[in-house]
């Protein structure tokens, strides 16, 4: 199992299958399923949000995606159980709503490590919209969260978020590649202290949003309480 904090591409995974092992192939054709299918529900949710189609259309989409959704049968995850493609907490969340590549609901945040932390790429969508043509200001905290949790988890110290101050300094523009920064400003016993940042990729030193964030490492007992999963499957 690879330990990149970078999703696949929607077609395809990194790792070089003729390394892999029969349970690794089995995992690596699991999620380029997954990604498959959560790349065509994100062009399905942007199309969704932007169509200008009649209301007959959109009753005969509304009935055949019932029918798709009917299809996806069997045995479901429970609330607890973590997918066994992933690599909680440092690597993979395949159903992640912001970097996950079989969210329909994650822009997707392509993640890679920096010399002092992480380092977020991502074109939010229509979908993502606040303000008319910019990002909705959780969606912001979402990305921000997110990458300062995985960059906590990065440093060897995961947690998570119990205080996140945001700063919002100009609308972030939608349909514009985004740069998102998170890195460990410092730690005082289970206390992480996490900053972060947005930009445009083509501007980078003009921030449009700040983040100051403290993340808690929970105490073992806590950490078994919260994530049975963890425990039963690793
Ligand atoms: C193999 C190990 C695995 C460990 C896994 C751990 C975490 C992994 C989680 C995610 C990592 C994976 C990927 C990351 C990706 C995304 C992350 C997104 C982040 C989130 O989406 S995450 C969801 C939102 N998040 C919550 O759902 C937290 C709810 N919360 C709690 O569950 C408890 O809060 C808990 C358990 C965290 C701590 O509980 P606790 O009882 O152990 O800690 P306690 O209260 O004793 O506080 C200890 C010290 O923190 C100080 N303190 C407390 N609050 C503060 C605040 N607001 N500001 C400043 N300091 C604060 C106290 O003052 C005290 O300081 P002092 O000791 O100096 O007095």
């Amino acid at each position: 199992m690879h330990t990149s904090l970078t999703d696949p591409p929607p077609t395809g995974t990194a790792t070089d299958p003729t390394r892999a092992t029969a349970g690794e192939e089995e995992l690596e054709d699991q999620k380029a399923a997954i990604t498959h299918l959560g790349h065509e529900l994100r062009a399905l949710v942007e199309a969704t949000v932007r169509t200008a189609a009649s209301p007959d259309t959109l009753h005969r989409v509304a009935d055949g995606v019932r029918a798709v959704t009917s299809q996806l049968t069997g045995r479901q995850r429970s609330r607890a159980e973590i997918p066994e493609v992933d690599e909680f907490p440092t690597g993979t969340r395949i159903y992640s709503p912001v970097t996950g590549a079989g969210s329909p609901l994650a822009p997707p945040v392509q993640v890679t490590p920096t010399a002092d932390g992480l380092v977020g790429h991502c074109t939010p969508g229509i979908a993502h919209e606040g303000p008319p043509g910019y990002g909705h200001g959780g969606m912001s905290a979402m990305l921000l969260d997110e990458l300062m949790g995985r960059a906590c988890a990065a440093a060897g110290t995961p947690g998570l978020t119990v205080s996140l101050q945001m700063r919002y300094h100009r609308p972030v523009p939608l349909e514009t590649p985004l740069r998102i920064l998170a890195r460990v400003t410092g730690t005082d016993d289970r206390k992480i202290f996490v900053s972060g940042s947005i930009t445009t990729q083509t501007d980078p030193d003009a921030n449009l949003v700040t983040a100051d964030g403290v993340f808690i490492a929970p105490d073992p007992h806590r950490t078994r309480t919260l994530f049975p999963g963890l425990q039963a499957e690793r």
